[in-house]
Order: C-alpha cells, then sequence, then structure tokens
C-alpha cells in the first residue's frame, strides 16, 4: 500500500500512498488507508497520494496554460497585477528583479538574490469567480484567450480533490466520512501558478533558494510538480535537517496548514518546507526551470471553528480559543505580503 521515497535514509521521508484503497468500496481497505494518511500527518504533516482520481490528462493541460501564462511578455503579465495588500492574493506577482524574467543572470544578481534569500519566483493566484473577498484579478482575455476557464475548470477539479482527501482525513479520525465538507462548502481555497526561472548557479555556489522555508496557513494543500524536483520537507526529527520530496508521476503531495494543525488541537503537523534548485539537476551550470501548482484548501471564511471532536480530552485539553477563519486567514495574508 505505500512505500518510501528514501529508504536508506533515517529520516522519515514522505510517504507514498495509493488513493484508490480509499475510494474503493471496501471499508476496511477504506479505513486502513485513511489511517495511513492520518499517520503521516501526524508524523511529518505531509503525505504523497498515487492513483488520486485527477486526471493526469487535466493536470498536463494545466501546467501548459501555466508555461503560457509566464511565457508572456512583462507587460502582458502585469496587466493583471497582484495589489499591494497580501489581504487580496489574487492575479500575477512578478520575480523580486526583473532582470532575473528578462533571463540576464549575471553572477552579482544571484549572488544577492542568495544572500537575501529572496523567493526567487513569479506567480499567479487565483479563486472561485464569485468571492466576494478576494475578486479574481485575470488578465484581458485576449492577452491568452481560454485562460481564465482553464483556470477555473482546474480549480473545481482540486475541489473534488480536495473533498475526497477530507474525508479520508475524517475517516482517519474516527469521524463521519462528511465531517470536513460543510466546513469547505463554500471552495474559499485559491490555486497558485508558480514558475522558477532558470538559474545560473555561480561555481561553488550550493542549495540554491527558490522558495524560503515556511508553513502553509489552510487546511491542506494539494501540490502538482514538475519532474525537476527541488521541494523539501523539515525533518521533524531534526529540525533544520530538511528532506526531499522526490518528484513521483502522477502522484500529488499533500501537506496539512497551520490551519488544520491548530484545528487537530495540534495532534497533526504543519511542517516546514522550502525550494531550493536540487544539486545535481544543473546542465552547463544553469539549473532547468520548476513549474509547480498548489491548490491551498481552505475553510469557509465565515465560519468560527474549535477543535474536531476526538482531538482533546481532560488530559489533552483543547490550546486553543474557538478561531474565526477569517481573522486566522487574512492575518496570515496581510503578513505574508
Ligand atoms: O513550488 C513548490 O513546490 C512549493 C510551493 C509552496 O510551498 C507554496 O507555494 O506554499
Ligand atoms: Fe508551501
Amino acid at each position: 500500500m505505500s512505500a518510501t521515497l528514501d529508504p536508506s535514509s533515517a529520516a522519515p521521508a514522505v510517504k507514498i500512498i495509493d488513493f484508490s484503497l480509499f475510494l474503493s468500496e471496501d471499508s476496511d481497505t477504506k479505513r486502513s488507508t485513511a489511517n495511513g494518511i492520518l499517520e503521516s500527518f501526524k508524523t511529518i504533516g505531509f503525505v504523497c497520494l498515487t492513483n488520486h482520481g485527477l486526471p493526469q490528462s487535466r493536470v498536463d493541460e494545466m501546467f501548459g496554460w501555466s508555461k503560457s501564462f509566464f511565457a508572456l511578455p512583462m507587460e502582458k503579465k502585469i496587466l493583471a497585477p497582484h495589489p499591494p495588500a497580501g489581504t487580496h492574493h489574487r492575479g500575477y506577482s512578478a520575480p523580486g528583479r526583473e532582470i532575473v524574467v528578462q533571463g540576464k543572470y549575471d553572477e552579482e544578481t544571484v549572488k544577492s538574490l542568495r544572500e537575501t534569500n529572496q523567493d526567487y519566483k513569479e506567480s499567479f493566484e487565483s479563486g472561485r469567480e464569485d468571492d466576494p473577498v478576494m475578486p479574481n484579478i485575470w488578465p484581458p482575455e485576449n492577452v491568452l484567450p481560454g485562460f481564465r476557464q482553464a483556470c477555473l475548470d482546474f480549480y473545481w477539479t482540486c475541489y473534488e480533490l480536495e473533498k475526497n482527501i477530507l474525508r479520508a482525513l475524517a475517516v482517519g479520525l474516527g469521524l463521519d466520512e462528511e465531517y470536513f465538507i460543510p466546513f469547505h462548502g463554500k471552495a474559499d481555497s485559491q490555486l497558485r501558478l508558480l514558475h522558477y526561472p532558470p538559474t545560473r548557479v555561480p561555481e561553488g555556489a550550493h542549495n540554491l533558494s527558490r522558495l524560503a522555508a515556511h508553513t502553509d496557513f489552510d487546511t491542506i494543500t494539494i501540490l502538482f510538480q514538475d519532474d525537476v524536483g527541488g521541494i523539501e520537507v523539515e525533518d521533524p526529527n531534526h529540525p533544520g535537517s530538511f528532506i526531499p520530496v522526490a518528484p513521483v508521476p502522477g502522484a500529488v503531495v499533500v501537506n496539512a496548514g497551520d490551519f488544520l494543525a491548530q484545528w487537530s488541537n495540534d495532534i497533526i503537523k504543519s511542517t516546514m518546507h522550502r525550494v531550493r534548485a536540487p544539486p545535481g539537476a544543473s546542465v552547463d551550470g544553469v539549473v532547468p526551470a520548476r513549474y509547480s501548482i498548489p491548490y491551498f484548501c481552505a475553510c469557509d471564511l465565515n465560519l468560527v471553528v474549535d477543535a474536531i471532536p476526538g482531538t482533546w480530552s481532560d488530559e489533552n485539553p483543547k490550546k486553543y480559543e474557538p478561531t474565526s477563519v477569517m481573522d486566522y486567514v487574512m492575518k496570515r495574508f496581510a503578513a505574508a505580503y
């Protein structure tokens, strides 16, 4: 049912679980698969799911749209500008320096990026079209015809997978399979397209950072990645030491966010992760581009949630007060931008 990515390492590698076993009709198989997923969330906060039911052709298509969007000239991409405030997290964010986008990588630039640990990426964020809190910001339709609809279609496809993973978590926690669904009924999620441009690695330099270590602050994140690699997860037993999550064809990487950790009274872990230019991936000193697509699943913003039943007891009391999702999420968005 499951395997580890790096059996030779003492670190608890991220488990690979065949999600079709949860989707099966057999209740024992379902339960043991759900238990495996929950166990991964409790130990390392990450799991890799194969056979998750979202057709690979849809994923490939979305990566195609992402490449087309990021390949547009800068003056077109900034027609969908991310607003200055992080609390309206939609639209296009350029890399810290335009020189990076234009592909002029001089050693000084790379060095200073590395020293300041500046994230070396560009992104495009979208959500559901009728979101009153964060309306979408699209490029004009004629800039990339079909892009808007493709993002929306993929968003709703991810929402189906989100609900199935939430069902597995509920079963793992011994709750009714539908427990988490009404908390995520509005689909207040966010689809993020990410492009890490090719990077020249100066001679002697190691471990170029593409995305600084952070935790996500949602319920769960579903990550689609290309085959370049580079995402790494902090080893819970050795803080400061990171474990690579190798790309598995057709799989998604799923991780718990801070909101779920808190909601679960901290029995589930939200683990630090980062993206680095994978060592050994460079060709003539240039690390290839990385494309990834995280889909962040959040609770409905209008709700107030209290600790999940079964995660607290007299011996292990609730650690947190009931929390307004809107307050929690907005504070984090404001701080992140
Ligand atoms: O690009 C990746 O694989 C990671 C993205 C990520 O962790 C994030 O956007 O929060
Ligand atoms: Fe993340």
